[in-house]
């Protein structure tokens, strides 16, 4: 791949972009631009939804472009809502998603993102995921971004909305993920 091809990140969500940024402005630098397309997100598994739209995406660019998938996983429910975090987010809200867990005592739940790279229309998308251990609780901390208020990160004591930016881009789910999908595309250009 040419270095000087610059990288695609198709998303419809601003924070998204926001942290992406700022994630890759601390270390090696991927030219990237981005586009806000509403892509179709099928059924399935996380794994399947985020190859779906990084296949969708290419062939709509006609070139190299990545997506990201973020799902919201709750121990008590097997991993729901997952990559339907979404519509449970907009339908419940925060207490909602507390709500759902009433019954249950154990309160854990993971954060997990999804990178797809797809090196254009027709070819098989990669996946990079990071996840980041954790559990959900009464919202604290600014509602700025989705469901950040109601999931606090493991051994940190805090939500994600109450950290400031440099601390959740450090050990966050999407940082996890865009570090191995950065030492991927490092690799591509040797
Ligand atoms: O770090 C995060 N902290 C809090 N909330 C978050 C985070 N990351 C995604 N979210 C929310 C946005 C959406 O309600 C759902 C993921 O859905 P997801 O389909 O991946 O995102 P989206 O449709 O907003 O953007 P896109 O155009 O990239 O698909 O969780
Ligand atoms: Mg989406």
């Amino acid at each position: 791949m040419s270095t000087k091809q610059a990288l695609v990140f198709v998303t419809g969500n601003a924070n998204k972009l926001k942290e992406v940024r700022e994630i890759l402005a601390a270390g090696h630098p991927i030219e990237l631009q981005s586009r806000d397309l509403d892509l179709p997100e099928i059924q399935g598994s996380t794994q399947e939804v985020a190859r779906e739209k990084c296949r969708r995406a290419a062939e709509v660019i006609g070139g190299p472009c990545i997506t990201e998938d973020t799902a919201l996983c709750f121990e008590a429910l097997n991993g729901l809502p997952g990559p339907y975090i979404k519509f449970f987010l907009r339908d419940l809200g925060h207490e909602g998603l507390n709500n759902m867990l009433v019954g249950f005592p154990n309160k854990a739940a993971w954060a997990l993102c999804t990178f797809a790279y797809c090196a254009g229309p027709g070819a098989e998308p990669i996946l990079f995921e990071g996840r980041t251990n954790g559990k959900i609780v009464p919202a604290r901390g600014p509602p700025k971004f989705g469901w950040d208020p109601v999931f606090e990160a493991e051994d940190t004591g805090k939500t994600y909305a109450e950290m400031e930016p440099e601390q959740k881009n450090k050990l966050s789910h999407r940082y996890r993920a865009l570090d191995k999908l950065r030492t991927y595309l490092r690799s591509l250009e040797e």
